[in-house]
């Protein structure tokens, strides 16, 4: 693991985080928080739902951008290098499993890959995870067949590939049992303490993850209500220790006994006969249980149970601050403000303010400090200091070569599109039907209607229009349905976690895309010269032509699914869509004996344009009318790249 930084492994500083809500309302889900979190400590972040936890982390991430303050991770500015911050960051997402569609040893091996391991760290590393998860014998199974428990593991394992400094895990032990709840803990603990490896936890399961948590906040209405390491916030929020009690044969104390324990702490009677409940201060549990042997006697007693305060008491002891009413309709503030910007945060509670720079002495932990020495407990600050206004340490920004950024990019290119193609398994039947089974029907059908279709004008007109008709069909809806697909599982924000850029998961996906139409673009070809005897020349020219055609209508299908966010409206929309495309564009008859209007709507698709290219190249016709077909195909294909790129929610905001 290569350290970016010896300082904290997060700074938070001042950060807000505003929505508009549906009425016009400001939602601060994030409201003025500051605090750090220490390398190799494991910080557990809880709070009810809806209290800015998920926010707070897609900001450390780089995936939501601030609407003001900042956030440094492993010593860089996640506002300024969000896509630099992933290459030290791994994110388990509370939902949305990414890779579901390949085998879990394949998930793994990719995600180390496109987190830049070289080819025999990822294989060993993924070997080292199947072994400790006890994945052996699943790893060769896609990971979608397997148990929802199953799934989590493989989905934790892909957090580890690379070593992160920062792991992120929401919700880890979700869908879990108890052994391999267990398991994720002890790993938890073990990266933490044995690699230094620092662990933002994000759980409702308080009780479980006290075992593994350094160092808590607890969040309500986006502010930080308490944080401190467990021992102290017990200390801070006068948490009780409990005695349960179980007088023999169901019956009561007497007066005396109940007063003598009532003495040193809170009598109350149990949810059944005979039972009482006696809570006490942690300090008094000695004299309580004297009390228990010597006044009351272990005879009168049938069983009792004792337990410490947890920090799941703790937690639901605290009290929430009302969120008050949602602030009136105002001005949307700035998208981010510069972390030297004069103006003040909003006030942060006393606690809030407990992990602020300079707080605690292991923050300036020289280097090569254990991770262990530098776990020592944090003192907690009882007097009030106010949010701090400066900027955070200016932060180190690795240079990288064009030569090192263009081998990232092959490497992420690489294994997304290996990805993409081993998806396709799952789908060949759609891909058999509309590639290969299609264009062919429309040759041969078309063929036989009327006489007038199968001279070789006609038949030229039949195969390329059918070819694009292929395009269309495989390019735009497929695209835009996998793209809605990833969308409604929740894994984009996985992919975009991952430091690769957006543009190397859209040109995957779309190279993908456009290698399984090939099929369907040659046969139908094939078919005009096998069944008519029609000499083709089958011009290289094609080899550009395809692409070309193909690539607009890739992005329009990467668009259409990256705007819409219901997967059957996705359906109706391309379809409709294939239909217009089709009908509009003199594809299957000559553009002269089209009427007017439509020929003027084919000048404006780009499909008349590819199936026009396409009768050129076959025909060897490589004239002027051709130079122009290429000429807008290639217009299109930039242009529309750029929108999909656009138009791909890769960052939540
Ligand atoms: N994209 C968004 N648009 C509008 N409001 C949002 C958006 N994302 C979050 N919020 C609001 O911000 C607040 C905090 O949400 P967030 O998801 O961060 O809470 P959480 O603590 O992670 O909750 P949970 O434990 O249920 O996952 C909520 O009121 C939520 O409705």
């Amino acid at each position: 693991m290569v350290k970016t930084d010896d300082g904290p492994a997060v700074e938070v500083r001042d950060l807000v985080r505003a929505y508009r809500g549906r009425g016009g309302e400001l939602i601060k889900a994030n409201d003025g928080l500051t605090f750090n979190v220490p390398r190799g400590q494991v910080f557990g972040l809880f709070g009810a739902n809806g209290a800015g936890k998920t926010t707070l982390v897609l900001q450390m991430l780089g995936l939501v951008r601030p609407t003001s303050g900042s956030i440094t991770v492993n010593g860089i500015d996640v506002v300024r290098h969000p896509e630099l911050v992933k290459s030290t960051v791994g994110f388990l997402p509370q939902r949305g499993l990414s890779m579901r569609l390949i085998e879990a040893r394949r998930a793994l091996h990719y995600t180390g890959r496109l987190r830049g391991q070289s080819e025999a760290d990822a294989r060993r590393q993924t070997d080292e995870l199947i072994e400790e998860l006890g994945l052996g014998p699943y790893a060769d199974r896609q990971v979608e067949r397997l148990s929802g428990g199953l799934m989590r593991l493989v989905n934790f394992g892909m957090t580890l590939m690379g070593r992160p400094e920062l792991i992120v895990l929401d919700e880890p032990t979700n869908e879990l049992d108890p052994h391999n709840r267990r398991l994720i803990w002890d790993i938890v603990q073990r990266r933490a303490a044995e690699d230094g490896t620092t662990i933002v936890l994000v759980t409702h399961n308080v009780l479980e993850a006290e075992k593994a948590v350094h160092r808590v906040a607890v969040m309500h209405g986006g502010r930080i209500t308490a944080m401190g390491t467990p021992g102290e916030l017990k200390e801070q929020t006068g948490a009780q220790a409990r005695l349960e009690l179980f007088v023999r044969d169901g019956g009561s104390l007497t007066e005396a006994e109940a007063a003598r324990l009532g003495r040193i702490g809170v009598v109350s009677p149990g949810d059944r006969s005979g039972s009482y409940l006696v809570t006490a201060p942690p300090d008094r549990i000695q004299p309580l249980l004297e009390v228990l042997v010597t006044d009351v006697g272990v005879t009168r007693v049938d069983d009792f149970r004792f337990a410490r305060p947890t920090l799941e008491d703790v937690y639901l002891s605290l009290k929430p601050e009302p969120v008050g009413e949602p602030e009136k309709p105002a001005e949307p503030e700035p998208a981010h403000r510069a972390p030297d910007s004069p103006e003040q945060p909003p006030p942060v509670k006393e606690l809030a303010t407990v992990g602020a720079p300079g707080a605690e002495p292991e923050e300036a932990a020289p280097t090569g400090t254990s991770p262990a020495t530098r776990r020592s407990p944090l003192p907690a600050s009882r007097t009030p200091r106010p949010a701090p206004s400066t900027a955070p340490a200016p932060t180190r920004v690795p240079r990288r070569t064009l030569g090192a950024r263009l081998a990232t990019f092959g490497t992420s290119f690489k294994y997304l599109w290996f990805e993409h193609m081993l998806i396709v398994r799952t789908s060949w039947h759609v891909h058999m039907v509309f590639g290969i089974f299609m264009p062919l029907t429309m040759v041969f059908g078309f063929s036989r209607i009327g006489s007038g279709l199968t001279d070789q004008a006609s038949l030229l007109y039949i195969a390329s229009g059918s070819g694009v008709f292929s395009i269309a069909a495989l390019g735009t809806t497929a695209i835009a349905q996998r793209i809605g697909a990833i969308k409604a599982e929740g894994s984009m924000m996985y992919y975009a976690s991952l430091p690769i850029s957006k543009v190397a998961f859209v040109t995957a996906f779309v190279a993908a895309r456009l290698l399984l139409i090939a099929p369907g673009l040659v046969t139908s070809l094939l078919a005009v010269e096998v069944l008519y005897d029609i000499e083709l020349t089958l011009s290289p020219t094609l080899l550009f032509v395809y692409p070309l055609t193909a690539l607009p209508l890739a992005a329009l299908g990467l668009v259409i699914g990256s705007l819409i966010d219901k997967i059957e409206l996705i359906s109706i929309v391309t379809y409709m869509l294939n239909f217009l495309l089709l009908l509009g564009a003199p594809l299957l008859i000559p553009m002269e004996s089209l009427p007017v209007a439509l020929r003027v709507i084919s000048y404006v698709m780009p499909t008349s344009y590819g199936a026009d290219a396409i009768r050129h190249s076959v025909t060897g016709d490589i004239d002027g009318t051709f130079a122009l077909d290429v000429a807008v195909l290639a217009v299109a294909s930039v242009a529309s790249l750029w929108i999909a790129d656009r138009a791909l929610r890769w960052r939540a905001s």
